[in-house]
């Protein structure tokens, strides 16, 4: 069965049932039960994404798009690890597909495999319990705090993070504007762009405006940059555009407003994780901040927060990055929320079993 898999073609008999959090107001369905593990021969993650992609595709079309789910939804499916350091592994799925690393979805998971006891009794301590998640990406260490028993704020250390392009001058079609756009890499790569370089300002444009011109950088950097990751090809493609104030330099400012628009013009309402880590290790690459610094990003839409800062250089991988000058290991830090749970079922004879988005 191809990519485009639909209800309609396959077993509509099924119930999922779903855990729902938020982690800065971009939601997070956890699927708990009801989707098919994947085949044995889908060795490692990357494979169980392809798996997803080619075969599952109509299962994420029911729990994302319409009439249970919307344009700007995000899912996560816990899985068997391969890599022999892991916990667990997930999956994460949008509008559009499968992503390589969702960050809002490791601060909301945290809590969810702490709470739900995902790991031994034996090993949830207080004041931080850890947890190593396996995401596509690769290994993302991840610290959930507890406090009397309660699970609270979570940070995490996602893969090598680093700067893949510096300073690229892109037309954007059918405007004056004439960006300069770095391209950054956090699990999953992102171009960069300051508001008032593409025309917006992130505090009075509309969110249309921003996904418009959001979506246009994305295009153009696609259609220019080849991108490349040393891991895997699977990971080598352009999942966004963060929108930046434009306020890098820690000296100056330690807090930063951004929105990402990413897959099919989906916005998140969350600083984003993955962006998080990949504008840290370009503000380090780029020397505006330090090691240990620790900067806020806040989000446009709403105003949450998560923290980013870089930890440490990673030589070895460093070496295996030619076109990066620096490589480095970010801390992410922000706070998820239960908001709900939901059992999705089918009927036979619904005419919109296979979904639908608005845009
Ligand atoms: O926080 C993140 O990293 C994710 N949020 C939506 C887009 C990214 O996957």
């Amino acid at each position: 069965m191809s990519s485009t898999t639909k209800f309609s073609e396959v077993n509509s008999e099924i119930v999922i049932k779903t855990r729902e959090m938020h982690s800065g107001g971009e939601p997070l369905r956890v699927i708990e039960s009801g989707w098919p593990a994947p085949p044995k021969s889908a060795r490692t993650l990357l494979d169980k994404r392809r798996h997803m992609k080619e075969h599952m595709d109509h299962l994420r079309k029911l729990v994302m798009f319409e009439p249970r789910g919307h344009k700007d939804m995000y899912g996560a499916l816990l899985v068997e690890p391969d890599h022999p350091d892991a916990d667990l592994a997930v999956l994460f799925m949008h509008n559009e597909g499968y992503s390589t690393m969702c960050g809002h979805a490791i601060i909301a998971l945290g809590r969810y495999v702490v709470d739900n006891k995902l790991i031994p009794a034996g090993r949830i301590e207080e004041p931080e319990t850890k947890v190593n998640i396996q995401c596509p990406c690769g290994l993302v260490s991840v610290w959930v705090q507890v406090k009397n028993g309660k699970t609270g704020s979570v940070r995490f250390h996602s893969v090598p993070a680093f700067l893949h392009t510096s300073d690229l001058t892109l037309e954007i079609p059918g405007t004056q504007y004439k960006p300069s756009v770095d391209i950054g890499y956090g699990g999953a790569f992102y171009a960069v762009v300051k508001d008032r370089d593409i025309g917006i300002d992130l505090s009075t444009s509309t969110t249309d405006q921003i996904v418009e011109r959001a979506t246009a950088v994305s295009n153009a950097v696609r259609s220019k940059v080849k991108l490349w990751h040393p891991d895997s090809p699977d990971l080598a493609y352009l999942y966004g555009t963060i929108v930046t104030d434009g306020n890098d330099d820690f000296e100056t400012n330690d807090t930063t407003t951004n929105l990402t628009i990413f897959a099919d013009r989906e916005v998140d309402r969350a600083p984003t994780g993955s962006g998080v880590t990949a504008r840290t290790a370009i503000q380090y690459a780029k020397g505006h901040i330090k090691t240990g610094q620790v900067k806020k990003f806040k989000s446009s839409a709403n105003g949450s927060l998560y923290t980013g800062s870089v930890v440490r250089e990673v030589v070895e991988y460093f070496k295996r990055c030619s076109n990066s000058s620096s490589n480095s290991i970010v801390e992410v830090s922000g706070c998820g929320y239960y908001t709900g749970s939901s059992v999705f079922t089918v009927e036979d004879d619904d005419d919109l079993k296979d979904g639908f988005l608005l845009k």
